[in-house]
């Protein structure tokens, strides 16, 4: 834990409708600082609404969200300095290069552009795109615009850290320099939000596991209490107990019927 005991975030009670359709039936959390939460869910879970809401980016809900201990609906947004966002589908300026586009938003956090130049110039370098720093975004692969992208999430130190499946399109040594950033960033105190459907990865990366289902949560402990708990040996086998779900084989079988139906 940090340097105080304080949670970093405090959900209570959230609710979200959009429509007539209840989205988060109430979700109660504490998150403590140095903590690397798995959060995850099915399809339509309300991960993505959670998030959001933290963010700003969803200003109508009831239940009260704290972050650092300050209301995040009182109108101040100063919060927002000290947390790094990647998206699930980051759109990211494809005409800019990278060092132009990490520059601005370097800016847009308030750091200077020398200062956000030098950073994002090391950190491109470590991430092994050192030599398209002054290429156009346009022309980089998917892997390297998501490395982009997770830059320009932590150009300003933050200390709470949201990713919304941050491997996407990653090759193996980059997934496995990433993942080790992220245990040094909780180890020095950060908080990490990590939101993604890789079971594998969010089982050893995470010190605690929420689980939502259907805009609540069902589990909420590290691996080995979630797996104390349960029949399953594996995240993957959790999930699938807690959430309902034990046709895998048949929906699977299912398709490959209907793809078969058709003789050409
Ligand atoms: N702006 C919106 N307007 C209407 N419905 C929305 C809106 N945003 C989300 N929803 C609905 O809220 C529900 C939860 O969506 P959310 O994006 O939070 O799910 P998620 O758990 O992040 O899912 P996924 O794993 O697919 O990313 C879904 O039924 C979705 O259709």
């Amino acid at each position: 834990m940090g340097a105080y005991n304080e949670p970093i975030i405090t959900i209570r009670g959230l609710k979200k409708s959009f429509g007539t359709k209840k989205v988060l039936k109430g979700i109660d959390l504490d998150v403590y600082s140095g903590q690397i939460i798995g959060y995850i869910g099915p399809n339509g879970a309300g991960k993505s609404t959670t998030v959001k809401i933290m963010l700003g980016l969803i200003e109508q809900y009831t239940g009260e969200v704290k972050i650092f201990g300050q209301n995040i609906s009182s109108g101040n947004v100063e919060y927002k300095k000290k947390i790094g966002y990647v998206p699930e589908i980051a759109d990211i300026y494809d005409n800019l290069t990278g060092r132009e586009y990490l520059t601005f938003i370097g800016e847009l956090y308030g750091l200077d552009i020398d200062v956000a130049d030098k950073k994002a110039e090391k950190l491109m370098e470590l991430f092994s795109l050192k030599d398209v720093y002054n290429s156009r975004i346009s022309s980089y692969s998917k892997g390297m615009r998501q490395k982009v992208v997770i830059i320009s999430s932590l150009l300003n130190n933050p200390d709470i850290l949201f990713l919304d499946e941050p491997l996407s399109g990653m090759d193996a040594n980059s997934v496995m320099v990433f993942k080790e950033v992220l245990a040094e960033l909780a180890s020095k105190g950060k908080t990490i939000f990590y939101s993604s459907h890789i079971m594998e990865v969010v089982e050893k990366i995470s010190s605690r596991i929420v689980l939502i289902n259907d805009g609540q949560v069902v589990a909420d402990g590290s691996f080995d209490e979630l797996k104390e708990k349960s029949m399953e040996g594996s995240l993957e086998g959790i999930f699938n107990e807690l959430t309902g779900f034990n046709e895998h084989k048949e929906i699977a079988e299912e398709i490959v019927s209907v793809v078969q139906e058709v003789e050409i």
